[in-house]
C-alpha cells in the first residue's frame, strides 16, 4: 500500500484550487485508493487535495505583514473581474510586504501558465436542512434593477461567502492540463467577460440517473420513429389528398432512394458550408463556462455563411442550375441526410469514449443507447471546429432557406405560374426571417439548452440536418402541390401574426440576453429582478415577468403564422405547430427541472410571482 505523507488531524498548508496560494488547512482523511486527502480550510471548506497539494507548515516562511488572510473565503471579497480562479488573489491595491508580494506575483505567473485543473463536484448534499438550503436559498428581497442595487448585485457576485462555504467540493485531478492561452488582444475587448467568479466554480453535474425523453426505451422509440415519421410526411405531402387518415403509399425500394449522386452533391453542401465556417472572418467570442472554469472560444461568421452560400446560389441559377432537382429527388435527399446523421452519431459517440469524464455532458447518463441518442460529449471539437454549434447553425437552418427557395421555383414550374403565390411569398418571407434573425443573433446560441446542457448525439444530429431543413420546409413542399389561393386581408392578419410573434420572440430573447451579459445595463435598470445565491439574477418583469417563456410563446405564434397560409383543408401543414408545441412544453419542463436545480427557493419564488409557464392565463 503507498505510504501517506499526513496523518490525520495534522496542521498543514493546502493549495487552493487554480492558484499557487497555500492556506492553513486541517486533514480529516486520507483515502488510500484515490491517494486524496481530505482537508478543511480555517473558514470550513473542505475539499480533496492531491498530496502534491498539501506541503508541511515548516516549508513556508512566516510572512511578517499580517496583511495576508489564511482563510481562503476571506479574501475572496478581491474585486477583481480577472478570470484567475484564484480565491484568494489579493484585491487591487492591498497592501502586501514587498517580498510577499513579488513572490506571490511569481506564482501567480506561473499559475497563469499553468493552471491546476481541477474537478469540483459538490459532496452530498441534501436538499433541504442543511446547507443546500443556504445555497440555493435565496435572499428575501426583490429589487428594482437600478444602480444601488446593482453595487448590492455586484457584492454578492463578488464575495460570495454565504453561498459558497456553505457549499463542499472535492478536488480530482484532470487528465488533462490547460493551458492559458491569450486571447487576441482585440478579440478579447469583445469577449463578454462573465460577470460572476462563481460560475468559475461551478460544480460538474454528475451523469443523470433521472433520465429524460422516456429513459432508454424513449430514447430508442424516438430514434426509430423520428426517420418512419419523417418519411410518412413527405410521402403524404406529394399525395393528391394528403390527408393523414388516408393510408401513406408505400416507401419506394431502397435502389430507387439511394442516388450517389444526391449523395455526392449533399456532401458537398455539408463541407461547403464548414469551409465558410472555418473562413477567419467573424468576431471570436467566449461561451459560457464550463465545470472546469475554462470558456470555448467561438467565431461568429453565420451571418457570412449566410451571405456567401447566397451569391453562390444566386450565380449558380444565373449560370442555368436547375434547382429542380432537389424537388424532384427530395427523398433521396432526406435518405442521405438520414444516413449521413447516423454515421455522424456514430462517429460522436465513438469520439467521446476518448473524452475526459467532465467533458461530457450533464445530459448523459453511462447508459450505451441513451447517450447515443442524448449525445455524451458536451462539446465535440475535431481541433477548434466545434461539431455541434456548426451544426446548430449552418447545414440544416442554411439548408432550410435553400429547400424553400427551391418549392418556391418547383411551385412556378409546376403550376406553371409567372410568379410564386401569396401563399409560398409569405412562407418563404417568414422562414427567412426567422433564419435570418437566428444568424444575426449567432452568439445568443451559446447560452441555449442545447449548447450549454444536451451534448451532441443522435438527437441534435437528426434535428440539426434532418429534421429542420426536410421538416420545416413542409409548408413550402405542401404549397407545391397543393395550391391555396390567400385573401389580402387574410394575408394582412397572418402578417400581424407574424410580426406579433416576432417581436415577442426577438424582444424577450435579446431582453435576457442583454441581462446575462450584463446586468448593469442601464437600459434593464427599470426591470425587477429575484436575486439568486448562485450570484446570477432572474428577471421578474418585463417580459420574463409575463410568462416563463415569453420567447417560446413568439415562437409558437410565428409557428402558427407559418401554417396558416397553406389555409385549412388539411392537417399536414399544421404539423410544425403540432409538434413544436409539444417540443416547447417538453423543453419547458426540462428546463424548469434544471432552473429549480439551479436556483432552488429563487426558482419557487419566481414561479409564485410569474404563474404561466408559455401562455398567459392558460399554461
Ligand atoms: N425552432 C425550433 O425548433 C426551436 C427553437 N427554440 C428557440 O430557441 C430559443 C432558446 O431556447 P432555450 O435554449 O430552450 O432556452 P431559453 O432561451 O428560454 O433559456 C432558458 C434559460 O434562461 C434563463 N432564464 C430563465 N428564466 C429567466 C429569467 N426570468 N431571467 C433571466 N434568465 C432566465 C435560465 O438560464 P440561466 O439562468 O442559466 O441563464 C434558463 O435556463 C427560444 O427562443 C426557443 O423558442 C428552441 C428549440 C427549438
Ligand atoms: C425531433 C427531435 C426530438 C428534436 C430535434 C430538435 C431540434 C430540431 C431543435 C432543438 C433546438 C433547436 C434550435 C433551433 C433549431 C431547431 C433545433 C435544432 C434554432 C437554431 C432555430 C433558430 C432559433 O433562432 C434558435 C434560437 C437559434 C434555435 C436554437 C434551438
Amino acid at each position: 500500500m503507498p505510504s501517506r505523507k499526513f496523518a490525520e488531524g495534522e496542521v498543514v498548508r493546502g493549495r487552493w484550487p487554480g492558484s499557487s496560494l497555500y492556506y492553513e488547512v486541517e486533514i480529516l482523511s486520507h483515502d488510500s485508493k484515490s491517494q486524496l486527502y481530505t482537508v478543511k480550510y480555517k473558514d470550513g471548506t473542505e475539499l480533496e487535495l492531491k498530496e502534491s497539494d498539501v506541503k508541511p507548515l515548516k516549508s513556508f516562511k512566516q510572512r511578517k505583514s499580517g496583511s495576508t488572510s489564511s482563510s481562503p473565503s476571506r479574501r475572496r471579497g478581491s474585486r477583481s473581474r480577472s478570470r484567475s480562479r484564484s480565491p484568494g488573489r489579493a484585491p487591487k491595491g492591498s497592501r502586501r510586504s514587498a517580498s510577499a508580494s513579488h513572490q506571490a506575483d511569481i506564482k501567480e505567473k506561473e499559475a497563469r501558465r499553468e493552471i491546476l485543473q481541477v474537478k469540483l463536484t459538490p459532496l452530498v448534499l441534501k436538499p433541504f436542512g442543511n446547507s443546500i438550503n443556504v445555497y440555493n436559498g435565496e435572499p428575501e428581497h426583490m429589487e428594482r434593477n437600478d444602480i444601488s442595487h446593482k453595487t448590492k448585485q455586484e457584492r454578492i457576485i463578488l464575495s460570495p461567502e454565504g453561498s459558497y462555504t456553505a457549499t463542499q467540493y472535492s478536488l480530482r485531478p484532470r487528465r488533462e492540463e490547460v493551458k492559458v492561452k491569450e486571447v487576441e488582444s482585440k478579440e478579447q475587448k469583445l469577449v463578454p467577460r462573465g460577470p460572476a467568479p462563481l460560475e468559475t466554480f461551478q460544480v460538474t453535474t454528475p451523469q443523470r440517473k433521472d433520465l429524460e425523453f422516456g429513459g432508454v426505451p424513449g430514447a430508442f422509440l424516438i430514434m426509430l420513429g423520428l426517420p418512419a415519421t419523417l418519411f410518412l410526411l413527405l410521402l403524404q405531402c406529394r399525395q393528391k389528398d394528403p390527408s393523414l387518415l388516408t393510408f401513406p403509399p408505400p416507401l419506394p425500394a431502397l435502389d430507387q432512394l439511394w442516388e450517389t449522386r444526391v449523395c455526392g452533391i449533399y456532401l458537398l453542401w455539408f463541407f461547403v458550408q464548414a469551409l465558410f465556417y472555418l473562413l477567419p472572418i467573424g468576431k471570436v467570442v467566449e461561451g459560457t463556462p464550463l465545470v472546469d472554469g475554462r470558456r470555448l472560444k467561438y467565431r461568429l461568421n453565420g451571418f457570412y455563411a449566410f451571405v456567401l452560400t447566397s451569391a453562390a446560389v444566386g450565380a449558380s441559377l444565373f449560370w442555368g442550375m436547375e434547382l429542380h432537382y432537389v424537388y424532384t429527388h427530395f427523398l433521396q435527399f432526406a435518405l442521405a441526410a438520414v444516413l449521413f446523421s447516423v454515421l455522424l452519431s456514430v462517429y460522436l459517440y465513438a469520439h467521446s469514449l476518448k473524452a475526459p469524464r467532465d467533458e461530457l455532458s450533464p445530459a448523459s447518463s453511462g447508459n450505451a443507447v441513451y447517450d447515443f441518442f442524448i449525445g455524451r460529449e458536451l462539446n465535440p471539437r475535431i481541433g477548434a471546429f466545434d461539431l455541434k454549434y456548426f451544426c446548430e447553425l449552418r447545414p440544416g437552418l442554411i439548408g432550410w432557406v435553400v429547400v424553400n427557395l427551391v418549392m418556391l421555383l418547383a411551385e412556378m414550374k409546376v403550376q406553371e405560374r409567372d410568379v410564386p403565390s401569396l401563399a409560398m411569398v409569405l412562407v418563404n418571407s417568414f422562414q427567412l426571417l426567422y433564419v435570418v434573425d437566428a444568424l444575426w443573433n449567432e452568439e445568443a446560441l451559446l447560452t441555449t439548452m442545447d449548447i450549454v446542457h444536451d451534448g451532441f448525439g443522435f438527437m441534435l444530429a437528426f434535428g440539426d440536418l434532418v429534421w429542420v431543413p426536410f421538416t420545416y420546409s413542409l409548408q413550402a413542399f405542401y404549397l407545391v402541390s397543393h395550391p391555396h389561393d390567400l385573401s389580402w386581408p387574410f394575408a394582412s392578419f397572418i402578417i400581424a401574426l407574424k410580426l406579433c410573434g416576432y417581436v415577442i420572440f426577438r424582444c424577450a430573447n435579446s431582453q435576457k440576453n442583454a441581462f446575462r451579459k450584463n446586468p448593469s445595463d442601464p437600459k434593464l435598470a427599470h426591470l425587477k429582478t429575484i436575486h439568486t445565491s448562485t450570484g446570477k439574477s432572474l428577471l421578474v418583469s418585463g417580459w420574463w415577468g409575463f410568462v416563463r417563456h415569453p420567447n417560446y410563446l413568439g415562437d409558437l405564434i410565428m409557428a402558427l403564422a407559418w401554417s396558416l397560409p397553406c389555409g385549412f383543408n388539411h392537417v399536414l401543414p399544421y404539423f410544425y405547430v403540432i409538434y413544436f408545441t409539444m417540443l416547447l412544453v417538453h423543453r419547458e419542463a426540462r428546463d424548469e427541472h434544471q432552473c429549480k436545480r439551479k436556483y432552488g427557493l429563487a426558482w419557487e419564488k419566481y414561479c409564485q410571482r410569474v404563474p404561466y409557464r408559455i401562455f398567459p392565463y392558460v399554461y
